[in-house]
């Protein structure tokens, strides 16, 4: 169907990829009818009866999410899995007072600097599991009018009790997501555990790419953040020859420190890790490197107006010190899903050849572009030092059946009738003209009126 009318009609016709983003209000229709998902949708019946759920996430508005779920579920068992502490953390479960039905789980976070970022929920059915990992915080601004991404996965049935199969997939998906909840080391997550232990994951196509705070060493060091995704890529990535010449894409909504020049950690260690390619992690370094985030007019110009940049924590402190990432920077474009003026929220990753026709993989997670969410390695490369819990999935051709290269497009009516991935933004990317900016959220705008007519003064 085109233009599917039901969820489940919209769920099918997203597959293999069962990648979609957020419904956004005030554009068309035909841009949120297809590949698109809204928080009520994803809890709907329709995608099965639910029993219980476990909410991974960063921010939260508890009253909001309740409502977010259809009124037989809201009695439902559901764990919030947060990385609040001391003050926020009392604050946030007060917001669950008049629920009696939720519990709570912290992320321990011992390094500094380090947040619970990952999005994630845990959908347990009467008829089997659903996992679904996303951008979006359990606030209601995060789903009106911005570009986030999710992965939605099939429900995956129990495992029959007699089965010595352990259902994973040729991903491993099963297994390292199971390492990653393993790794919160909380006993408020057992039964969850227990729970993917005994279901069939075996249709999962996608592989996790995940992060957890510490200071990873040995083969640890290959399970998380960008060695993981280097790890991946050696084993299951494009051939040298197929993408010597591919550009790498970062594009994110928000921006960490990372050193006075591109050698410090972005063209060294990050960019080898994306440049790897199957058997050989030779850094090629003359790769282009091009970075998708919103620029000041962009956000100005935005249909939540400047106010989108309250998600957009980039500081003119930070800035000031990373000039160089100026000749990176191009413009959040995304005409062909509607969504050029609503702000992205998502991260995603990718290597597309230049013409943008094809892609070697895609990745949609929680990271920003920082040290903090894909590591740093430190003592001469023999441990990965990451400061914060992300959680991402990574699309490969070989795992869709694809060869070397997936078809892409960012057209929905294209990739409705082709097997092509459908991307967030367009291809190639804009880059940014001489006198554009990117957003900085802590310094003042008056010169221009945002689309509300009103200016910017974060003091
Ligand atoms: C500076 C921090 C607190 C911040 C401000 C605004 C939005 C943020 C956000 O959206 C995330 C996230 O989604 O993980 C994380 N930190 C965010």
């Amino acid at each position: 169907a085109i233009n599917p009318q039901t969820i489940n009609e919209k769920f099918l016709q997203a597959q293999p990829y069962s990648f979609f983003l957020t419904k956004v209000s005030g554009i068309s229709d035909k841009y949120n009818n297809t590949y698109a998902m809204d928080i009520k949708d994803l809890l709907s019946p329709s995608m099965g009866n639910l029993v219980a759920s476990c909410q991974f996430n960063f921010m939260f508005d508890i009253g909001w999410l309740m409502k977010q779920y259809p009124s037989q579920f809201r009695t439902k068992p559901l764990l919030i899995v947060h990385g609040e502490q001391g003050a926020s953390k009392n604050a946030l479960q007060g917001q669950a007072i008049p629920y009696n039905n939720i519990k709570f789980c912290q992320a321990k976070l011992e390094i500094m600097y380090g947040t619970h970022h990952t999005k994630m929920m845990l959908l347990l059915y009467d008829n089997g599991l659903r996992i679904v990992i996303h951008t979006s915080n359990l606030i209601q601004q995060d789903w009106h009018q911005k570009t986030q991404g999710m992965w939605i996965s099939p429900i995956f049935p129990k495992l029959s009790d007699i089965s010595k199969d352990k259902g994973d997939s040729v991903t491993n998906f099963k297994r390292d997501l199971l390492e990653y909840i393993q790794a919160y080391k909380a006993h408020q997550l057992k039964e969850w555990i227990d729970l993917i232990m005994k279901h069939d994951m075996s249709s999962a196509k996608v592989v996790v790419v995940g992060s957890v705070p510490g200071r990873h060493v040995d083969r640890s060091k290959s399970l998380w953040g960008h060695m993981k995704l280097r790890k991946v890529l050696y084993e299951h990535g494009p051939s040298q020859e197929t993408v010597k010449t591919w550009p790498m894409i970062g594009q994110f909504s928000s921006i960490g420190s990372m050193g006075p020049n591109k050698e410090n950690w972005l063209c060294s260690e990050w960019k080898q890790s994306l440049g790897t390619t199957k058997s050989s992690s030779m850094v090629s370094s003359n790769n282009r490197l091009m970075l998708i985030f919103p620029s000041r007019h962009n956000v100005r110009l935005s249909l939540e107006g400047y106010p989108a940049g309250g998600s957009i924590p980039y500081t003119a402190k930070t800035a000031q010190k990373q000039l160089f990432l100026n000749d990176f920077f191009h413009l959040w474009k995304s005409e062909g899903r509607g969504r050029t003026r609503a702000m992205p929220h998502i991260k995603s990753y990718c290597r597309t050849i230049q013409d943008g026709s094809k892609a070697a993989w895609f990745i949609v997670t929680s990271a920003n572009l920082s040290k903090a969410a894909w590591g740093a390695l430190e003592k001469k490369g023999a441990q990965l030092m990451i400061r914060s819990y992300e959680i991402g999935v990574m699309f490969l051709p070989k795992f869709f059946e694809e060869g070397e290269v997936f078809p892409i497009t960012s057209d929905p009516g294209i990739a409705s009738t082709t097997n092509k991935l459908l991307l967030p933004y367009d291809l190639p990317p804009t880059l940014y003209d001489k006198k554009d900016r990117p957003w900085m959220w802590d310094i003042p705008y008056m010169d221009l009126p945002d689309t509300n007519g009103n200016v910017w003064c974060p003091f």
